[in-house]
């Protein structure tokens, strides 16, 4: 569709008013030579095409201004289709740009003397008054086509907060709702045409908190029509100034169980999952079913890797509160200055590279569910005290805020530290120790258990095969005998890795004795014939890597360890690729 055509009735009307004032007729076609608009004698015309080779057409074609003084003389005219028919005296055409094309031509046609007179005698004014029609024709274009485009963004907009699974509302200056989605129209049950002021959707507290406060920020779960929403406040800020707000209305429920189902898809462990036949073992898994139901705190102590993790969870499936969530921190991995407001989360911009709109701590985001302190002898002898009085008084206070947050999640404990000696010491606090240690489990080492060694690495070999796709049918004699030999500092962590590792590399049916000796015994004997400087330098990667071993491999580890070492997390690796 020619360009003109859209604006025709506007150009219609500014046409007819020019032709009130001049008495000259003036007409519009289009760059396809269709006449759009026109005045008084050529208003028969509109919706035809002006003759080929007629002025209109020698404009198009030159874009050039075309000045007919005389109609019958006109060189212009001599070829003109309409030449025998024409009753036109003169003429003056104006090409009209838009985007540097020509889209059309605005004429003024003299049907009688007078208006012939009237057009050669004012041509120049003429002309320069045709040419600023033309562009204030190119203007309205402009505008239409930028409402137009305006249009389609809005509609692109709202076809995009529509299809949202989350609830969005947006208020202007005014607090009134000039945006509501189908989500939430269809969750709250709200007719299209009558949605209430926003005072009545949310109750009058979160109203105040979340609208007249210019408040930027999550609240909640709060209550809407039978479900409970997370609600994210972010202002309209225009130079400024507040022009409004956007309201996002997640449905808590579906957050929890997104939360719950990442977690219990890698993490649904039952005491069913806790390998071992040992009388050790067995105790402490007879212990943790007794206190499993009961919601008291429980503190779960012994070397690294020896199963507290799989205890605690193992413990939370058990239990009433094994709908909602498990939330396991390590306080030892927490860098010192963050572990406040991990615990307890922060309001927006209370220190510098906190998450603009703040961020909900573990506390909070287990309150109904399990948390698991490991490594609670880590936990900075600062932070103890307000690890207590959240414990205590089921209330926390987020960095940064001063409103107090209902919490109650059942307290798991760990830790390989003998945390009474850390109270003998003061380096624990005592009334924390007695709050923790209500239920003490002790998970004894693998060195203790004696045959789960060898049940434990025929579950992880049956495991491994699996997953490196591998056809193993057990160990050698010699091998197992190796196995029950060793002590494991690390572990079943240890163990496990061992047992990985000898299923990637053994190439036989059954793991030999010298794949099991290469990962665990292989340093004793590279050791000999070394010079002084290889033997320092084959001490340090085997005590870093043996520290590794314990604290894992991960990068937080790494780091826990070049920090108990005394050197830099570079130092670390270089260390370990010497
Ligand atoms: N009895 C068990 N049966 C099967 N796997 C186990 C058992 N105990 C521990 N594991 C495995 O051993 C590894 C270490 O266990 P976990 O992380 O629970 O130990 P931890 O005592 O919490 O260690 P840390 O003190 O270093 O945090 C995990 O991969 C876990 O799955």
């Amino acid at each position: 569709m020619s360009l003109l055509k859209g604006i025709r009735s506007e150009v219609q009307h500014m046409i007819e008013a020019m032709y009130a004032v001049t008495n000259i007729d003036f007409t519009i076609v289009d760059e396809n030579l269709y006449r759009i608009a026109a005045t008084n004698n050529l208003k028969y015309s509109v919706g035809k095409k002006a003759p080929f080779h007629s002025a209109f057409h020698h404009c198009i074609e030159t874009g050039k201004q075309i000045f007919i003084e005389d109609a019958r003389s006109s060189p212009i005219c001599l070829d003109c289709a309409n030449k025998v028919n024409c009753s036109e005296l003169s003429e003056l055409c104006i090409p009209i740009h838009y985007n540097d094309n020509i889209i059309g031509v605005l004429g003024m046609c003299a049907f009688n003397e007078r208006a012939k007179d009237n057009l050669i005698n004012n041509r120049d004014s003429y002309a320069r008054f045709e040419k600023q029609l033309s562009s204030i024709i190119s203007t309205i274009l402009g505008e239409k086509e930028y409402g137009m485009m305006l249009e389609y963004k809005s509609l692109e907009l709202m076809t995009l907060i529509n299809s949202l699974n989350e609830g969005i509302i947006i208020l202007n200056h005014n607090k009134e709702v000039i945006t509501i989605n189908n989500y939430i129209i269809d969750k709250l049950g709200l007719d299209i045409n009558q949605i209430p002021p926003i005072y009545n959707i949310l109750p009058d507290k979160i109203f105040k908190k979340l609208i007249e406060n210019n408040f930027k920020g999550e609240i909640g779960p709060v209550k809407l029509g039978g479900f409970e929403f997370i609600i994210n406040s972010s202002p309209i800020l225009i130079k400024d100034k507040k022009q409004g707000v956007v309201l996002v209305l997640s449905d808590f429920r579906k957050m929890k169980e997104s939360v719950l189902k990442s977690n219990l898809s890698k993490d649904i462990i039952t005491f069913d999952d806790i390998i071992g036949e040992s009388e050790v073992l067995l105790e402490a898994r007879r212990q943790a079913i007794q206190v499993a139901g009961k919601d008291v705190s429980v503190l779960l102590f012994g070397e690294s890797g020896t199963g507290k993790e799989v205890f605690a969870r193992a413990i939370h499936t058990a239990s009433c509160r094994k709908d909602n969530v498990f939330m396991a921190i390590n306080c030892g991995a927490i860098p010192e200055n963050l572990i406040e407001s991990e615990l307890f989360g922060y309001e927006k911009g209370s220190f510098t590279g906190a998450n603009r709109t703040g961020k909900v701590g573990k506390f909070e985001a287990s309150k109904d569910g399990t948390l698991f302190l490991d490594e609670i002898g880590d936990l900075p002898y600062s932070m103890q005290v307000n690890l207590l009085r959240a414990l205590e008084e089921k209330e926390i206070t987020r960095v940064g805020g001063n409103e107090p947050i209902k919490v109650n999640p059942r307290i798991i404990s760990a830790t390989n530290k003998d945390l009474a000696n850390m109270v003998a010491q003061h380096l624990f606090r005592e009334d924390l120790f007695y709050r923790l240690n209500i239920i003490p489990i002790h998970i004894p080492p693998l060195r203790e258990r004696g045959f789960d060694v060898i049940i434990l690495a025929r579950y992880f070999l049956r495991y491994f095969s699996e997953v490196y796709d591998k056809n193993l049918d057990g160990f050698t004699a010699e091998c197992e005998q190796l196995l029950l030999q060793y002590n494991y500092p690390g572990n079943i962590r240890e163990l496990k890795n061992l047992i990985e590792y000898a299923v990637i590399f053994e190439e036989n049916s059954l793991v030999s004795l010298e794949t099991i000796k290469s990962k665990i015994g292989f340093k004793k004997e590279r050791l000999n014939n070394l010079s002084l400087a290889e033997l320092t330098k084959a001490y340090e990667k085997s005590v870093i890597e043996n520290e590794l071993q314990l604290a894992g491999e991960c990068l937080d580890a790494k780091r826990d360890v070049a920090r108990k070492l005394g050197i830099s997390i570079a130092t670390l690796y270089r260390k370990l690729e010497d």
